[in-house]
């Protein structure tokens, strides 16, 4: 059977499931070969809506070397992967491998060395566009596996995509990671069962696949699958690095030895340093110069390992050999020492940029097309092989003569990786190939983050013990406080049930918050490191997203226990409800904001119970009589202003409270009725409805603000 070859992600099997109306769709809009890397994994859309702004990256890391508390954990390791090759780091167990994928994905700090992506060295741009699947799968455990990757989309692919477009991208990576039949499971932690391991972890993968990324890093992507799950998925990286000019890097521990010749190249760790860097397949013979020979019908990655493993004799024999073969002629010429500031080099590639387009329109403009369909920035410099081998006299006229060889090479083989010196001396490159800082504007993030995060905090915020308990306490206080009389006798028991009401649904929502917002940082910041959105989009979101959620619980309540209290007024009921409301949305932003600032949950539950009681005692219900050196304190209890507003929406209408045989308040000497003011003075000094209201209102803005700068200045995930 003969099938397009723009469908290689699709095995035969997958094209033949297709409708024949795609199938045909595909093969009528069968891009020219040049277009085709861009393309191939996204083959139900048409070329100009497959164009995802991606390059082809080479990554070169030199001599990196890093130390955590004191001990160093990398030393002077190098090595390099190209655009359509797979860079396996093997090792033994803390040898290093994740630390090191962590260095290249910029997420720790090096003491020496230099990684470089197509030339530039990694930065903050380039560092968001890489894509670090972890060894970790962090995910929000309460949605589908297809929600996950439907938010995914809709967030990180770009807006010039419709709905249907980035939910065919779904339907097409569910397809090509063979999670069809899970695909409405829910992700699950370990109190929940959800996807199985290999699930998941295959699901880390297709989140990261639907951006189409240059550089894949992947932890440790075939733990947890079975042998047969695992080999499928490196041959899919396999093809996904060739056919469409990635790069990948993974992290493997024993792979099989089929799996083992699907890498281009191998980095060995030892102790983390280099024990061997090349071709995969030279790694044998490397071994056999070492005096360490490989048994006939052995796995050469089970008997490396067992190698590097050995005794220290041998490691010292083998991290020997692997510092001479660094002088060897094999050794890459992109990880020689000064190789990126080789003044030839340089000097060539500033020229290059300086008459790339008058070159190139020398040539004719075909190629030049061609590539600018897809980029912006001017068409590819020569390969960093060739700008090495070149050492003419750098006269106008020689720099002529390699661009057109070069651009011939290019006319030839029509592979985009050659774009990879584009970056190295150009000041417009990486800024203009990019035009978009983030996948999508502020206003679709905002809507697709709200969608989110009340459909993953649902089950949590609503989950059916809450119902139960909500339900449960509105009863419970209605039956306790039944009808009471508006009388003086009873004025400490209608005083208490809103106390009660306040503090209890401040406790609900502030520890709530606090208990929601570990797990949930870490999406965030896995998130936040691949640049998928803004955090002022997702901050506001978490508001208004949960924002229905929150209120529901207090609202029921309230329709439950006020009417059996004796409910007069509907609109007595709804300001109080507003009260309620307004202090429980207060209480979550301060439990958000503690959350945020503290890493460590033991220390952020010391603080909230610390505040939350601090609260109650000083709200004024509890405690009327306290010290004048303390009473400051009770500025900073939101219950205090909550429940004096309840008090006075409560005891201003119906009914007045009457006066008790022996009052204890003067004004029942000459009144048969106690105003609200003596009510409330009684219980220290007071203020009125719209102060109260103007100072909740503050603590929320303040607290919700203060919440958003430690977010972003001070949480802000490395
Ligand atoms: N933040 C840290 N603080 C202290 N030690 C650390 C830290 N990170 C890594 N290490 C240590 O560095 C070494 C390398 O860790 P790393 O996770 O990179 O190993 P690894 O090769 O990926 O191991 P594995 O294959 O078991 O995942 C380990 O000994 C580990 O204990």
């Amino acid at each position: 059977m003969i099938i397009s070859k723009d469908l290689f992600l699709l095995g035969d099997q997958d094209y033949l499931r297709l409708p024949k109306d795609e199938k045909r769709t595909m093969v009528r809009t069968t891009p020219p070969k040049s277009q085709r890397v861009e393309s191939a994994l996204y083959p139900c859309l048409s070329v100009e809506q497959q164009h995802l702004p991606h390059r082809p990256l080479e990554l070169v890391f030199t001599n990196i070397s890093v130390s955590v508390e004191k001990r160093q954990i990398l030393r002077d390791v190098s090595g390099m992967v190209k655009p359509g090759e797979l860079l396996a780091v093997m090792g033994p167990s803390g040898c290093g491998k994740t630390t090191l994928l962590n260095c290249l994905a910029g997420r720790i700090k090096l003491d020496s060395g230099c990684i470089r992506l197509n030339r530039e060295r990694l930065n903050k741009r380039w560092k968001r566009r890489i894509c670090y699947v972890l060894q970790q799968d962090i995910f929000f455990p309460d949605l589908t596996l297809r929600q996950t990757l439907e938010y995914t989309a809709l967030l990180r692919l770009p807006d010039s995509f419709s709905y249907v477009q980035k939910m065919q991208y779904v339907d097409h990576i569910i397809d090509v990671l063979d999670l069809r039949n899970c695909q409405d499971t829910i992700i699950g932690d370990y109190i929940k069962r959800g996807l199985s391991g290999g699930e998941k972890k295959r699901a880390n993968i297709a989140c990261e696949l639907l951006t189409n990324p240059a550089l894949m890093l992947l932890d440790e992507p075939m733990s947890g699958l079975d042998s047969h799950a695992a080999f499928n998925l490196m041959a899919l990286l396999k093809r996904y690095a060739e056919k469409e000019g990635k790069t990948i890097v993974v992290t493997a521990h024993q792979p099989s030895s089929q799996m083992f010749h699907m890498f281009d190249k191998l980095l060995l760790l030892c102790n983390g340093q280099t024990a061997y860097f090349g071709e995969t397949h030279k790694v044998v013979d490397f071994f056999n110069n070492v005096g360490l020979t490989l048994m006939p019908h052995y796995n050469p990655a089970d008997f490396i390992m067992e190698q590097i493993k050995g005794s220290e004799e041998v490691k010292e024999k083998i991290l020997a050999a692997s510092q001479e073969a660094r002088l060897s002629s094999d050794y890459p010429v992109e990880l020689r020492p000064n190789y990126f500031s080789n003044s030839i080099c340089d000097k060539y590639l500033s020229n290059y940029h300086t008459n790339s387009l008058h070159s190139i329109g020398h040539l004719g403009g075909e190629f030049h097309r061609d590539w600018s369909h897809h980029f912006t920035s001017p068409p590819p410099p020569p390969s960093s092989d060739l700008c090495v081998a070149i050492s003419p006299p750098h006269t106008n006229e020689n720099q002529g003569h390699v661009y057109t060889t070069i651009a011939v090479k290019e006319e030839e083989n029509k592979t985009l990786w050659l774009d990879d010196q584009s970056h190295a001396s150009s000041s417009v490159s990486s800024e203009d190939d990019y035009g978009w800082q983030w996948p999508t504007c502020f206003w679709t993030q905002f809507k697709v983050l709200s969608r989110r995060n009340f459909q993953e905090a649902r089950p949590r915020m609503l989950s059916t013990l809450n119902w139960v308990q909500t339900i449960g306490l509105g009863l419970m206080a209605g039956l306790l406080w039944f009808q009471l009389p508006r009388s003086e006798e009873f004025l400490h028991d209608i005083q208490g049930w809103m106390f009660f009401s306040m503090t209890y649904w401040m406790l609900f929502a502030h520890f709530g918050a606090l208990s929601s917002f570990p797990s949930e940082r870490e999406v965030i910041n896995k998130e936040r490191q691949s640049g998928s959105y803004r955090l002022s989009a997702y901050y506001l979101a978490k508001m208004v997203g949960e924002l229905p959620l929150t209120v529901t619980l207090p609202a029921v309540y309230l329709l439950i226990s006020y009417p059996m209290l004796g409910c007069h007024e509907v609109s007595t009921f709804l300001t109080l409800l507003s009260f309620l409301l307004l202090n429980t949305i207060v209480a979550q932003s301060v439990g958000f904001f503690v959350g945020a600032c503290c890493m460590d949950s033991q220390v952020s539950m010391t603080i909230s119970a610390l505040y939350t009681l601090a609260t109650q005692l000083f709200g004024g219900y509890l405690a009327t009589n306290i010290p004048p050196w303390l009473k400051w304190v009770q500025y900073l209890s939101m219950v205090h202003y909550a429940y004096q507003n309840m008090q006075i929406v409560e005891f201003s209408s119906g009914d007045q409270i009457s006066c008790s045989s022996q009052s204890k308040f003067n004004v029942c000497k000459n009144s048969t009725h106690i105003p609200v003011e003596d009510i409330l003075n009684a219980e220290g000094p007071s203020l009125p409805l719209w102060i109260n209201t103007i100072i909740l209102l503050l603590f929320l803005v303040v607290f919700r603000s203060l919440g958003y700068l430690v977010l972003r200045y001070f949480r802000t995930p490395k």
